[in-house]
């Protein structure tokens, strides 16, 4: 069989949801590709040896507890409380419950997302093992579809696909793969239309949800957490959306959401229904059965009323605030009186239904289940992180970030067209500036424009940084790639956007103003303009990394640039700064004080100018520099340049360590505040608030620290 023909008989077997003849062994019900790529990445973590068992998760959960620290006076909060169920491969298992009531702490819990503050207590088990608390063995789709809005659908999963997947695994197979995740969203109808953002009209919600489910599906993975994948979507969207789900789940697939508020048609397709109310399990079981719970314990739910919308009312104790107002408003008359609900309050409901659970066969049977899953030692998962080799995430993130720069006209385009605006601008008000007495001064605030202000307009990309900070945050999160590739990517693929914008406002700037004539002076002009364009640039991705906030983070970058304009030796001369802090060091951190000493070198050194009466001598460019702008005429003006450079580099490598101190060392400073609260909490209560032993959450640092001991990569 051809290596085509092989992968086109795949596709076409996956699409008609049947094993392919000859694929192999297929185990658990495993699709083909699914297989492949996992026997890929067993081979890999057992350095090729042959390994291959079944690779579907069952998961349980035994007395999960989570209790999180609050910021007021080291208080404390149980979120969770005493929580037992489990999930099987196959099925599609629906977390419901009122706001607050703790569906994502449980899926946080169960993916090991849990924030800082949060510890846990019980056992949860990932076939039979204690989990490695590590992101990544399982796909986690989050609330938020931050995706690349110039990119079509199927050019979205196709980066994700050569990301991730192995470099030996050839494009075809990759292709088909692709392919084949696109057909199992049923996103065929939309794959070459772009995603969308703000100047692009894109895909519909509903899709972009799909895509985002996509992505996390591309790599087979056997556990899927999804938080709230229908909230904003219209009921049709919803609807289509879990069938999805259900669909994923029976491919062989452990599929867990939190559901917030599900159509009648939507809740039928739930196989099993965990249902929460103030952290505790009010009722777990198969859906199907929960009608029967609630009549058992009591509450029936009434004819005409939507099933779910009944369960969520029960264990919504707003609802007596809710009764409160329309009885003032009387509008309860049209209620049902034998609904058992109007006799008592919800939060009594709640208490009876609780304790009715803990008692009843539901309760009893899910114990007894999850002591058979937790006694099969099944295959220890491994991360489903990326196996692409670092050069290739490097180049893909380059090309993928060079692909959306040149399509997002508010990336790039729009700033070259401002800076072309305003350069055109200075050109004419300071046209052939000349060597007159005057002239002295207009070139020193010409350079001082040039190197402040224009340079400043580059915070103009900051909304664009955020975007691409929130998309690399998501893919980091979910073990897509390294940072350094992102970093590299990111430099690499801005580069020659900035040299067109630089050298073409920069030319226009030069030969309208005619500095110091000669091509050496013009080519350090634009240079030290591309250097500082790209160090602001630098500077406020280190910004977005940290405060990824537009106005914020505008603000914060805004005042950096403002105390460095400052101190660059033009409105106050550099002798005149006041010593401390101003000249040592901010002058010379500041990259405007290196580009404005360059230029001043540049543009006067070697020239003569008129004296102020026509009489006197004329008046040479070093006498200037020296006596008028105080620039130490001994130091080259190519070590400026170079320092202005190597600031690029600096401020790169100060980028890529923000994200790693975000990643881990943050968390690390949380974590440990909220022990030490948590332990004086514990202390004042002279009571353990959990017997088992709290484990602190696992941070990023754990994941990556796990990734790169499995993958031997970072
Ligand atoms: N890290 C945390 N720090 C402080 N409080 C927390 C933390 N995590 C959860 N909580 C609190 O625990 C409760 C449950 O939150 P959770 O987000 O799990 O509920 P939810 O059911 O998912 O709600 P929603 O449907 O509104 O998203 C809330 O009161 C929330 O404020």
């Amino acid at each position: 069989m051809t290596r085509r023909s092989s992968a086109n008989e795949v596709m076409k077997e996956i699409e008609a949801g049947k094993p392919a003849a000859g694929a192999g062994l297929v185990v658990a019900g495993l699709s083909p590709l699914s297989e492949t790529l996992w026997r890929e990445s067993s081979k890999s973590a057992s350095m090729g040896e042959e390994f291959f068992g079944d690779v579907s998760a069952r998961l349980t959960w035994q007395d999960l507890t989570v209790t999180v620290t609050l910021g007021n006076g080291g208080e404390t909060q149980r979120v969770l409380e005493g929580l037992t169920g489990y999930a099987e491969p196959g099925t599609f298992t629906a977390l419901m419950g009122p706001s607050g009531s703790g569906k994502s702490t449980l899926l946080d819990a169960l993916s090991s997302r849990l924030a800082t503050n949060a510890f846990l207590s019980g056992t949860i088990l990932l076939n039979g093992r204690k989990t490695k608390l590590s992101f990544g063995i399982a796909a986690y789709v989050t609330q938020d579809d931050n995706l690349i809005g110039t990119l079509t659908v199927r050019e979205t999963i196709s980066y994700s696909a050569r990301l991730r997947l192995p470099d030996r695994m050839p494009w075809l197979e990759k292709r088909t793969l692709v392919e084949s995740t696109i057909v199992e969203m049923g996103l065929q109808d939309c794959a070459d239309t772009v995603i969308g953002n703000w100047h692009l009209r894109g895909i519909s919600g509903g899709e972009r949800r799909r895509v985002s489910i996509a992505l996390e599906i591309l790599m087979r993975p056997r556990l899927l957490f999804l938080d709230e994948p229908t909230s904003g979507l219209d009921s049709a969207s919803a609807f289509f959306v879990t069938q999805t789900l259900r669909g994923l789940s029976r491919g062989g697939r452990t599929v867990i959401a939190s559901i917030h508020q599900p159509s009648s048609e939507v809740f039928e397709l739930f196989d099993r229904l965990y249902l929460l109310s103030g952290g505790k399990t009010v009722y777990f079981g198969e859906a199907s059965e929960a009608y029967e719970f609630f009549a058992q314990a009591g509450f029936p739910c009434p004819a005409l009323r939507n099933p779910s919308d009944h369960f969520l009312r029960c264990v919504n104790s707003d609802f007596d605030k809710v009764k409160a107002t329309l009885r003032g408003s009387m509008k309860i008359r049209f209620e049902a009186n034998d609904d058992p609900l109007e006799k008592i309050t919800t939060a009594e409901a709640i208490r009876i239904l609780i304790d009715f659970y803990r008692t009843s066969q539901y309760s009893y049977a899910a114990k007894q289940k999850v002591e058979e899953m937790s006694k099969v030692k099944g295959t220890v998962l491994d991360s489903g992180g990326s196996q692409a080799s670092f050069p290739m995430q490097a180049f893909t993130l380059t090309k993928r970030s060079f692909i959306n720069m040149s399509r997002d006209f508010g990336y790039y385009w729009l700033r070259l067209v401002i800076y072309i605006l305003v350069t055109v601008c200075i050109g004419t008000i300071y046209l052939n500036v000349g060597t007159g007495y005057n002239s002295i001064l207009a070139r020193g605030s010409c350079a001082s424009f040039v190197f402040g202000f224009v340079t400043f307009m580059s915070i103009g990309g900051f909304p664009s940084f955020v975007e691409d900070m929130k998309v690399f945050q998501r893919e980091r999160l979910n073990g897509h790639y390294g940072v350094t590739a992102f970093v590299i990517g990111n430099t690499l693929s801005a580069m020659p956007f900035l040299i067109l914008i630089t050298f073409l406002s920069g030319t226009i700037c030069y030969f309208m103003v005619r500095l110091h004539p000669g091509f050496e002076h013009y080519l350090f002009f634009v240079l030290c303009l591309y250097g500082s364009v790209t160090v602001v640039e630098s500077l406020m991705m280190t910004i977005a990394s940290v405060v990824p906030n537009f106005l914020m983070g505008i603000i914060i970058g805004a005042g950096i640039q403002g105390i460095f304009m400052l101190v660059s030796g033009y409105f106050r001369l550099p002798k005149d700064i006041p010593k401390p802090v101003w000249r040592y060091p901010m002058s010379y951190i500041s990259f405007h004080f290196w580009a404005l000493q360059g230029q001043y070198q540049n543009d006067l050194n070697g020239m003569l100018f008129d004296n102020q009466s026509p009489g006197l001598p004329k008046i040479p460019g070093e006498y200037i520099l020296e006596n008028v702008f105080q620039i130490d005429v001994n130091r080259s003006k190519w070590v400026d340049l170079s320092v202005l450079l190597s600031m690029i580099v600096i401020y790169r490598i100060l980028f890529l360590i923000m994200i790693k101190v975000n990643e881990d060392v943050t968390p690390w400073i949380r974590g440990y505040i909220a022990r030490r609260r948590m332990q004086q909490q514990t202390a004042n209560n002279n009571s353990s608030i959990a017997p088992n032993g709290l484990t602190q959450s696992p941070s990023l640092r754990t994941y990556v620290a796990n990734r790169a001991t499995t993958s031997g990569r970072t």
